[in-house]
């Protein structure tokens, strides 16, 4: 993992506040994809702010006529309570309304929240799908990608704090109002109490978003540190190496890096926060000072001193959460362009899709000195390789580590474009067809196929997951692949579930496993068959007997073997031998010993080792 040189508070502090604020744009958008979610709920939450919105004032309008009917019952000779009782009823009222509206809020807000997750989360996982593997093989775009989806919480939060912002809003303008009507003055000092902390606010959450984003890699990195030492599929290696300290100074000094930093920002913020309060404070007392004289002098009543401080209070406090809320949500706005960011990148390609592919191949696939470079390196992998897959013939990539029998198959999958030269199917360059319906014409098991923690029936009808439910077919693949051998021993059969993440997971060996994906190869009837060295971890005998059943089925069908065994390499049709990127030779088993160069000589040394 190469480091990156240490972010410091400084360097973070590059995103601007303009940015900041710019990110509100994205407002209008998200709430639209809220909307969308749940229509209903949306409503119900607006219904309950408004009302919630307006609640504060009329209590404090009532606590104001309790205490002036108080008074004035007081002051008479005949006094009578009616109206008295009547006031405090309505404020019980009121009360048990304004618990119920909050907890509705919440409730709405939660559920909302919950299902706006689920929509995201799944956008997600079908944009990443749609993406190019160029790209999420690229660290820039992965950083954004852990954005967009570990910040799914910040978002749910997001909209409760938006909606809660239209709530005081609405509050504070009523609150407002009664001040004004009152005692216009006061809101000078509702003002000067307010401005400094809402300064301190943007500047703070500010420096804590970019910090965080600019964290984003070595926060990756953290998880991963995380990951690699409390695994059990590292366990192994970790405990035998004795690498728990290496892993945990490695962790330490890193999130300790970041706890500082983090430190640092986190205390400047208590205490100028805490210096913006004590200011606050003293207006509100001034405020307060003033409201008194007033009722001293005379020029209101004492129910109108418990209203307007009342209102002051709850003002000065609303107009703080309205201020700190205001820069929690352009902080959680510039989260929220990541997300757009992502979702909108452009899958667009860059040639034209234009023609339709062949229902049958009737040439072959040819390669025509095609180079290729990984995309942010500068080491050519392929250069100019030149070759071509007749239809119906086997042919077989044989190659050292590295010499870009992997890489070729990419290409050929469209994961990646050709840096030049082109690869034509049928004579047309393969980029003309629709990249979806093009990569359904392959099947493909790779040497580092994925083993998902499902149940054994899903580990195969993943190779075509129409199928799910067609047992016969199931059953049928995972014979051709010899894993029903593997099946017939579980002890739920083909609804085994695999692997130990889950409950009564049963983890596979290397080989059982690799025999379980290979026979997705057999899920589907793909024009093109394509295993990357899917038998490395077989033995010998169940090696010869799985290629047997494979180069019988696939009789007449296009494909593609790599392997390092040169006992199943022999099968094929033709062998083409890669070395450094180039194509050292191309032809039969037997043309090849006949050339002497490095298949004969690989396939002597073999040979020999196993005699
Ligand atoms: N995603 C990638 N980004 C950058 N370089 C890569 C990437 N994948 C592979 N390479 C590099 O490309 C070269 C060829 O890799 P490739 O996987 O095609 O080799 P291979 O012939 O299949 O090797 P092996 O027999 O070990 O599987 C290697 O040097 C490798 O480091």
């Amino acid at each position: 993992m190469p480091r990156r040189t240490p972010t410091s508070l400084k360097d973070a502090k590059k995103t601007s506040i303009k940015s900041s604020f710019n990110a509100l744009v994205y407002i209008p958008r998200f709430f639209k994809e809220i909307w969308k979610v749940n229509k209903k709920l949306f409503l119900l939450s607006a219904f309950c702010r408004l009302i919630g919105a307006l609640l504060p004032v009329i209590i404090l309008w009532v606590g104001k006529l309790i205490i002036d009917e108080i008074i004035l019952q007081v002051s008479i000779d005949n006094p009578d309570y009616y109206l008295l009782w009547t006031y405090l009823a309505i404020e019980f009222g009121l009360i048990v309304i304004s618990d119920l509206i909050s907890r509705a809020i919440s409730l709405t807000d939660g559920l909302l929240g919950d299902e706006y997750n689920i929509a995201t989360s799944v956008t997600i996982i079908k944009k990443t799908n749609k993406i190019n593997i160029s790209l999420l093989e690229d660290s820039e775009f992965y950083d954004k990608l852990e954005r967009a989806r570990t910040q799914t919480t910040g978002r749910v939060a997001l909209m409760s704090n938006v909606l809660g912002q239209a709530q005081s809003t609405i509050s504070i303008a009523t609150l407002v109002a009664g001040l004004i009507y009152f005692e216009p003055y006061l809101i000078i000092l509702l003002v000067l109490s307010i401005i400094p902390s809402f300064i301190n606010e943007v500047r703070f959450s500010q420096q804590q978003y970019s910090l965080a984003r600019s964290w984003t890699s070595e926060r990756r990195e953290l998880d991963y540190l995380r990951f690699i030492g409390a695994n059990d599929k590292t366990a192994k290696e970790i405990k035998l190496f004795g690498l728990t300290d290496f892993v945990v100074d490695r962790f330490k000094n890193l999130s300790e890096e970041y706890y500082q930093l983090n430190k640092t920002l986190a205390i400047k913020r208590s205490a100028l926060g805490f210096v913006f309060n004590v200011l606050g404070s003293l207006s509100y007392y001034g405020a307060y000072v003033f409201i008194i004289y007033r009722v001293l002098s005379g020029a209101i009543t004492l129910g109108e001193l418990t209203f307007l401080s009342g209102s002051f209070n709850r003002l000065m406090r609303n107009l703080q959460d309205f201020f700190s809320k205001f820069t929690r949500i352009s902080e959680s706005a510039l989260y929220l362009k990541d997300y757009f960011d992502f979702i909108d990148i452009s899958i667009v390609s860059k040639t034209k899709e234009d023609m339709s592919l062949p229902k049958k191949i009737e040439k072959g696939f040819e390669f025509k000195d095609v180079r290729f470079a990984y995309p942010n390196s500068e080491i050519e992998i392929l250069k100019g390789v030149s070759f071509t897959l007749k239809a119906g013939e086997k042919l077989a990539f044989v190659g050292q580590n590295g010499a870009g029998k992997t890489t070729l198959i990419k290409l050929l999958l469209r994961f990646y474009e050709p840096t030049s030269g082109e690869i034509l199917l049928d004579g047309v360059n393969i980029n003309r067809f629709n990249l979806a319906t093009y990569q359904e014409f392959f099947g493909v098991i790779f040497q580092d196929f994925f083993r998902y923690e499902f149940t054994v029936k899903e580990n195969i009808a993943i190779g075509n997951i129409d199928e799910l439910d067609n047992q016969p077919k199931i059953e049928n693949a995972a014979e051709l692949s010899l894993a029903n051998d593997v099946i017939a021993e579980l002890k739920n059969g083909y609804n085994q579930q695999l692997g130990k993440r889950f409950l009564n997971g049963q983890e596979l060996s290397g080989g059982q496993w690799q025999k379980v994906a290979l026979a997705r190869a057999y899920m589907k009837n793909a024009e093109v068959m394509i295993l990357d060295e899917p038998t490395s971890a077989l033995d010998a005998k169940a090696e010869s007997e799985v290629f047997g059943r494979f180069i019988g089925l696939t009789e007449g069908k296009t494909s593609i073997i790599i392997s390092h065994r040169f006992s199943t390499v022999r099968q094929a049709n033709r062998i083409l031998v890669l070395e450094h990127g180039k194509v050292l030779e191309i032809g039969t088993h037997e043309e090849l010993m006949k050339n002497k160069t490095l298949y004969s000589e690989l396939f002597t040394l073999q040979a020999e080792g196993y005699q």
